[in-house]
């Protein structure tokens, strides 16, 4: 049976699990939005028919799982209010980046039984990655409840150490933004050879989701083997990935994902 759960803090990352979670087939009547906004409550009720309200503690009494989807920086200070009532039995899925479970733990205090994950935005369209950490101590079963809300909107990677999860948010947290970025600055480029956005648009739409899907359906091909099927000697792609090269994109890119890994660990710090 499914449990009730309450997002405390219902914004863009919250959604994107919420939209996954009833595209899925996840009873809607038991899922609670809380969020103070009343203008996103009443969007997520009426394109999702989840429950709301802008009473935390309300929504947090109401279900079983409550899932923390406010930012690093207010997360203690929401935290607080929740940790008076009786958790006992509950399971609480932090979804922040760069707030430790032992911060959470803290904040919550000891009754509560802790994942910390790190999703992504796709999980709108049941595309998502998430990231799954649990202290010692949490039961199989909330492991499994857990496992099973986040396969609702995309796959899912247990880790063994809670320091994993930095690593996941270089990779597939943020990591939606770099593509994102790469594709904004290619549409940029085309509309300075003189294509329109939206010619400009579809074709880098297409070029990034085909590209997606030949490494899902080629595991057997590394992404240079990928690449080199594009890749005509003395032709045009050569041309391309060799400026990309000459112009350090590989250091651009470690550069970028170890700096998203150094400010998750500063936030630790912070949070
Ligand atoms: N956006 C993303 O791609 C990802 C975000 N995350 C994590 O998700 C969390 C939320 O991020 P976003 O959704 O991007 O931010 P957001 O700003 O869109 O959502 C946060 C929501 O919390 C609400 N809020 C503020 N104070 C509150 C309170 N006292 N009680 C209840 N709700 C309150 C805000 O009104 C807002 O709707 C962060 O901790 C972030 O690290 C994790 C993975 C990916
Ligand atoms: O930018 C952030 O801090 C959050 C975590 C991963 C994606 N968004």
């Amino acid at each position: 049976m499914s449990r009730t759960v309450a997002f405390i803090g219902a914004g863009n990352m919250a959604r994107s699990i919420i939209s996954g979670l009833v595209a899925s087939g996840y009873p809607a009547a038991q899922i609670i939005a809380a969020n103070p906004s009343q203008g996103k409550l009443d969007a997520l009720a009426s394109e999702f028919g989840v429950q709301t309200t802008n009473d935390n503690l309300a929504a947090c009494e109401q279900a079983e799982v409550i899932v923390l989807g406010v930012k690093p920086q207010l997360m203690a200070q929401v935290c607080a209010p929740i940790a008076e009532l009786d958790l006992s039995g509950k399971l609480a899925l932090s979804i922040a980046a760069g707030v430790t479970c032992d911060s959470l733990q803290s904040y919550l205090g000891s009754d509560v039984a802790l994942v910390r994950t790190m999703p992504n935005t796709p999980s709108l369209l049941g595309l998502g990655l998430t990231g799954l950490y649990a202290p010692a101590g949490v039961s199989q079963v909330d492991r499994d409840f857990a496992t099973e809300l986040m396969a609702a909107v995309g796959e899912t990677l247990w880790l063994e150490q809670e320091a994993q999860i930095d690593q996941v948010i270089a990779c597939a947290g943020s990591s939606p933004a770099y593509f994102f970025l790469f594709m904004e600055a290619m549409e940029q480029a085309a509309e300075k050879m003189g294509v329109t956005q939206a010619d400009a648009r579809l074709m880098i739409q297409q070029a990034a989701l085909g590209a997606a899907e030949m490494v899902k359906h080629n595991p057997q091909l590394s992404l240079a083997e990928l690449r080199a099927q594009v890749t005509s000697k003395g032709g045009t792609t050569a041309k391309a990935i060799e400026t990309f090269e000459q112009q350090g994109l590989r250091n651009s890119v470690a550069d970028a994902m170890n700096a998203a890994v150094e400010r998750a660990q500063q936030m630790a710090k912070e949070f």
